[in-house]
């Protein structure tokens, strides 16, 4: 069943954000002896902002998520398209929660597979065009990532020169051999190493043994976890857009009220 199919079927919610669909998912998902749950950042779990570093978790948000990675056989993470440290630092989470940075690629130890000359040197090319674009529309910034450049047009105005902005990104420095291109929300990410947080959720699941993984996230990103998941699991896609998830809810707001009904029927 899609998510638009659990969407229209919200004849006797038990939970005013919750389909009956979803509430028994949850039930079912506090229920299992190990239970992963993960969280996409921006967008799911922090409203968006122009200047990404202020873009603070929802009220609520990290106090939940502290009171899951509390209770037994519970692993609670963020797996987000931000570099770990930047992620660490905007959403103030730490220890027991996991924190899985540049869309799955960097744990607690640093990256797989670290960057080799060739990669730097890329790397510093895609950000130096970036750069040069952004400076045509004023607003736009670049953000560096450890293995990755980021063309930022939410803060400009005008939408043509937002466009022209993105445009020029695409057919620029995101065509170039060797690059891995995610578009996301009003950003045109270029990086040097391919990521998926597809992958990293099975990680996840594999190393806390769980049976239920639990993942919400609202982005094109969080699409590649949402197809990963297995049949026990729960994917929740947060506001409108295609989705894989087979389950949807509408704001940030119902993420951390959905996660409070999650910790009082785990608890
Ligand atoms: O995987 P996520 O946790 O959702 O991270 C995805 C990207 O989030 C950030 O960009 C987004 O949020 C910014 C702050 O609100 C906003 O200005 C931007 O328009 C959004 O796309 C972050 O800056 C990126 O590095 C992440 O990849």
């Amino acid at each position: 069943m899609s998510a638009a199919d659990h969407t229209a079927s919200t004849s006797e919610p038990t939970e005013p954000d919750l389909t009956p669909a979803l509430s028994e998912a949850l039930r079912r998902a506090a229920a299992a002896p190990a239970l992963v749950v993960a969280c996409d950042y921006d967008g799911t779990l922090a409203p968006f902002a122009d200047e990404p570093m202020s873009a603070f978790a929802a009220p609520g948000a990290l106090d939940v998520l502290a009171r899951l990675a509390e209770l037994p056989g519970t692993t609670v993470a963020l797996l987000s398209g931000r570099n770990r440290a930047a992620l660490a630092q905007v959403s103030g989470a730490g220890a027991p929660v996991v924190l899985v940075g540049s869309h799955g690629s960097e744990w607690e130890g640093g990256f797989d597979a670290p960057l080799d000359d060739d990669d730097n040197a890329l790397l510093a090319r895609i950000h130096a065009e970036l750069t040069e674009i952004a400076s045509g529309a004023p607003g736009a910034h670049v953000e560096s990532k450890p293995t990755a450049a980021v063309l930022h047009v939410r803060p400009v105005e005008d939408p043509a020169a937002r466009e022209r902005a993105t445009a020029r990104a695409l057919a620029g420095p995101a065509a170039a051999d060797g690059v891995f291109v995610t578009k996301g929300k009003n950003v045109v990410e270029i990086a040097v190493r391919e990521a998926s947080k597809g992958a990293a959720l099975e990680r996840l699941t594999e190393q806390a043994g769980a049976d239920v993984t639990i993942f919400i996230g609202d982005d094109v990103t969080d699409e590649r976890g949402f197809a990963r998941l297995r049949p026990q699991d729960v994917g929740i896609k947060v506001g409108p857009g295609e989705t894989a998830a087979g389950h949807r809810v509408q704001d940030i707001p119902a993420v951390v009220r959905l996660l409070g009904t999650l910790a009082d029927l785990r608890g």
